[in-house]
Formats: C-alpha cells, sequence, structure tokens
C-alpha cells in the first residue's frame, strides 16, 4: 500500500531582496496510514516550511522542486492552484500553534466551523446539517457542553478549548493527513497531554496520518512512532522514535538530544549547542550543512554527495560517519 504521504528530493528556494535562500535541500519524507511522524531539530531548521511545502503555503517568493509529493500515492504537483483547494483542507488540514489568532475573533467558534465544514465538505450541506455534525465532533472530541460552546466567541475561551476548537476543525473534514505544527507549545502542561491525546486519537482510530512540527523532543518521544530530525534544510535521521531519542546515530542528532533536558536527570549536565546554523544564502554551502558544527567532519563531508545510509529497513541516517 502507499505511504499516505510521501515526499521524495524536495528542494525549496526563495527568492530574497539579499539573495536565494537555499531553505530545502532534497528533503525526503513520508507517513503512513494511522502513523504519526515528528519532525524536530533547533529552531530555523526547516520544519515549518517543509509543511507549508505541502500545502503550497510558502508565498509568492518561494520555488519548489521535487520528483513528488504524493498524498495516496497520488502526486499532488501536477494540480492546477484550483484543485488543489480541495486537497486543502478537505484530505489535508494543519494545526498551526496560535489557535486564538487563527480563529475568527468576530465569529462564534460554532459558525466558523459550520463555515470550515461547508466550504470543504465534499457533499452540498445544509447549515442545520453542517452545525449536527460540527456538534457531533466536539461531543466525539471530548468537549462538554458543545452546544453552548459552539456560541462562544474566541475570546471568552481558554487557549487550551480554542487549540481543541482548532483540532476539531482539522478532523471535521475527515482528512487522511494533518500537518499540526507546534500545536501544543502555548499550552500548560497538562493541556498539552489533553491535546496531544485527542490528536493521537484521531491518528490511531480513524487512521488519519499525522505530521508532528516540534522542538519538545519529549513530547515528539512520548508520542510520535517514528522521528525525522532536520538541520539547515536537510533531513539528517529519519527513524523509529525509540531508537533516534534513545541511540541517535547522526552526530547532530546526537548534539541536539545533549542539549536538551529530555531523558537526562536533573544532575546531568546539558551540553550547548555549538556553532550556528550555516547562513541559507550562501552558494558555496557544504554538502552536509552540519559540516562546520561536527565533531567527526572530514573533507569528504563538504564536497561528496552525501549518502542517505539505510542503518535497518526503518532507520536511514544521512551521513558518511554515522556513530555505531
Ligand atoms: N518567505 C521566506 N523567505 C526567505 N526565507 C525564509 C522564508 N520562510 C522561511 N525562511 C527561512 O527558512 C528557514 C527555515 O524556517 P522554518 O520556519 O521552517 O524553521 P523551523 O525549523 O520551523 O523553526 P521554528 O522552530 O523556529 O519554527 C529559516 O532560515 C527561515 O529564515
Amino acid at each position: 500500500m502507499n505511504a499516505m504521504l510521501d515526499i521524495r528530493d524536495l528542494t525549496l528556494e526563495f527568492e530574497t531582496p539579499g539573495g536565494l535562500v537555499h531553505a530545502l535541500d532534497r528533503v525526503n519524507l513520508s507517513v503512513e496510514r494511522g502513523e504519526c511522524v515528528a519532525l524536530v531539530g533547533e529552531s530555523g531548521s526547516g520544519k515549518s516550511i517543509t509543511g507549508m511545502s505541502i500545502l503550497r503555503l510558502n508565498g509568492a517568493n518561494a520555488r519548489i522542486a521535487a520528483d513528488q509529493i504524493a498524498l495516496d500515492g497520488g502526486d499532488l504537483q501536477g494540480l492546477s492552484d484550483r484543485a488543489f483547494q480541495t486537497v486543502r483542507g478537505r484530505r489535508i488540514a494543519m494545526i498551526f500553534q496560535n489557535a486564538k489568532s487563527a480563529l475568527n475573533p468576530l465569529r462564534k467558534v460554532g459558525d466558523t466551523l459550520t463555515d470550515i465544514l461547508r466550504a470543504h465538505a465534499p457533499e452540498k450541506l445544509t447549515r442545520r446539517a453542517a452545525r449536527a455534525r460540527v456538534q457531533e465532533v466536539l461531543e466525539q472530541i471530548g468537549i462538554h457542553q458543545a452546544e453552548d460552546r459552539m456560541l462562544a466567541y474566541p475570546a471568552e475561551l481558554s487557549g487550551g478549548m480554542c487549540q481543541r476548537i482548532m483540532i476539531a476543525a482539522a478532523l471535521v473534514c475527515e482528512p487522511e493527513l494533518i500537518i499540526a505544527d507546534e500545536p501544543t507549545s502555548a499550552l500548560d502542561v497538562t493541556t498539552q497531554a489533553k491535546v496531544m491525546d485527542l490528536l493521537m486519537s484521531a491518528c490511531r482510530t480513524r487512521g488519519v496520518a499525522v505530521l508532528f512540527i516540534t522542538h519538545d523532543l519529549a513530547l515528539a518521544s512520548a508520542y510520535c512512532d517514528r522521528a525525522v530530525v532536520m538541520h539547515a534544510g536537510q533531513m539528517l535521521e529519519d527513524g523509529p522514535a525509540d531508537e533516534v531519542f534513545v541511540r541517535p546515530r547522526h552526530p547532530y542528532s546526537r548534539m541536539l538530544l545533549d542539549s536538551m533536558p529530555y531523558g537526562k536527570d536533573a544532575a546531568e549536565e546539558l551540553k550547548p549547542m555549538g556553532g550556528n546554523l550555516p547562513d541559507l544564502r550562501r552558494d558555496d554551502l557544504p554538502s552536509c550543512r552540519f559540516a562546520d558544527r561536527c565533531p567527526r567532519v572530514q573533507p569528504c563531508c563538504r564536497t561528496a554527495a552525501v549518502p542517505q545510509t539505510a542503518l535497518r529497513d526503518d532507520h536511514t541516517v544521512r551521513c558518511f560517519f554515522p556513530h555505531d
């Protein structure tokens, strides 16, 4: 069976007054049905623009090239912008970090959800039928007194409740893929867990594929099946979450883990990441963009095409000298 999402050799550049930004370099990424894949890496590593590339949301100065960006086996690249509108929202939903600002402050949340459903539903729905469906989804995801909640304006709801409304907005059209970009980072820890449980229940019970973009390795390891580690627009490691977060094989994944509190006891020291991300406007970027920061670097890392090495069927690294 096809993976639900299958991206091959995605390259993205931005034309800017300061020069061409080489933002993504031959990214490969796949997510199966009912699977949750974490996309992790430090700030600026290219996680969000990868998610936005799938939905063509990178803006007018973006230049995308890819072998394929396939959803359930069908390449999305050939679709006209008009045809793509039926993909966005209906087949692929995106959840952003700040739900409060994403919801229209002047409309009751029930009206917003009803509008979304009516705009994307494959069949024509009356307002009454759409409202009933919205209420059903809110109840399914455990929102009490759903009918009353639908009458509230975003400002009248907590941040956690708004985020759950956004998840309902994503689920109401029964998408095949959800791209969740830091969906819980504005929430306290308890609400964070509730929202993640909700997302994961959609993933497991409805077979939705979830791409979970996050810098929170603890959350990623608690909820995700697989982890993909990015650095400066390159995908450096892809493997089962419990392997990548316990025994990372790429030197960058190891540095990233060492720099974060995840998995350490209180006495253990954090090692700050050395160096900085390279300037992506450089025309002479090394083949491995981590080379200038890497403790294992050799001359070939800067000049030769770096192989994507399969350590096992389900675990790859893009590195000449991975850890054992
Ligand atoms: N429209 C744009 N024009 C030029 N460069 C851009 C544009 N959008 C993003 N970039 C650059 O692409 C790189 C990756 O950005 P991205 O937002 O994907 O990072 P991220 O890993 O999601 O970081 P964070 O965790 O902080 O959200 C950054 O260097 C950013 O400056």
